[in-house]
């Protein structure tokens, strides 16, 4: 991968975070696309029933909606929970009302695979988000092909003709692109190219810090037909709450959920009571 344009000619940048785990993302897509041509994904994406509609999911009067997400490490927590069996976890999230499954299948920092999204896919009705860092048209392939009906762009790790040409192939596949942006001009990108779905970040990829002020600042820059996420730091019903005020139509929950003593069910039953219209 090219190193990231200096702001100031001559300058070297020291890698983010971020740019850290795309090039580790981009080795191991190297070997799956060996293993399993286009081709193959092609096959199998053509053999499948059609995505299912997202936005009416994540979309509804009765209050502030959640995408409960299987996590089993981050980078800036390193593990949370094991989760031996994610797809009893998503069937514990679909029983406690979740809007909607994330399933991170980044292998390195986060501990996920797409076999946790098939085993996810297997399980549940609802709409499966594929959480990874997608760079190539490959990814959305196999997204599609392990069933997913929505897919993670970081407009952060995307330059705009590349989330434009992302964004065209994820419509063409059925697949609704789940737009993540943490500042004012990610969220000019991110409408720019046409997102219906957008995700405020509360985490900065670049520095993992949250930033709980994010999601109002950018919501209030989104037009009224944008289905608005509020994604991370979400540690109970208080936070809920906050974004609910905000206008979140949804919020993005992993590790609140994963290492909750109550257990998924429950914590999730009073995030949503506290989103409650
Ligand atoms: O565990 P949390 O703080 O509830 O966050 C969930 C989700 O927002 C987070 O996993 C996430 C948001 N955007 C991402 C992009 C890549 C990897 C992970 C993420």
């Amino acid at each position: 991968m090219p190193p990231r344009t200096p702001t100031t000619p001559g300058t070297p940048t020291t890698p983010t975070v971020l740019d850290r785990i795309v090039t580790g993302v981009r080795e191991d897509l190297a070997v799956r696309r060996r293993a399993v041509p286009e081709a193959a994904l092609r096959d199998r994406v053509a053999a499948l029933p059609p995505a299912r509609d997202v936005v009416a999911a994540l979309r509804r009067p009765t209050g502030v909606q959640v995408v409960a997400e299987v996590k089993r490490a981050s980078p800036s927590k390193g593990a949370l929970a094991p989760i031996a069996d994610p797809a009893a976890l998503a069937g514990a999230y679909g029983d406690g009302g979740a809007a909607a499954v994330s399933v991170l299948t980044e292998e390195r920092r986060f501990r996920g695979s797409l076999d946790d999204l098939d085993a996810v896919r297997a399980r549940v009705e609802l709409p499966v988000l594929r959480k990874d860092f997608i760079v190539t048209h490959y990814q959305l392939w196999e997204a599609r092909a392990h069933g997913a009906d929505l897919a993670l762009l970081i407009v952060a790790a995307l330059p705009q003709p590349e989330l434009v040409a992302l964004m065209a192939t994820a419509a063409e596949l059925g697949l609704t692109a789940l737009v993540e942006v943490h500042d004012e001009a990610e969220t000019e990108r991110a409408l720019a190219a046409g997102a219906r779905v957008v995700g405020v970040n509360a985490r900065d990829l670049r520095t993992l810090e949250i930033d709980r002020s994010v999601f109002g600042r950018l919501a209030a820059l989104l037009p009224e037909d944008v289905v608005r996420i509020a994604e991370s730091g979400i540690r109970g019903p208080a936070d809920v709450a906050a974004v609910a005020a905000r206008g979140a139509d949804a919020v993005l929950v992993g590790e609140a959920l994963v290492t909750g003593a109550d257990g998924p069910r429950r914590t999730l039953a009073a995030l949503r009571a506290a989103g409650r219209r």
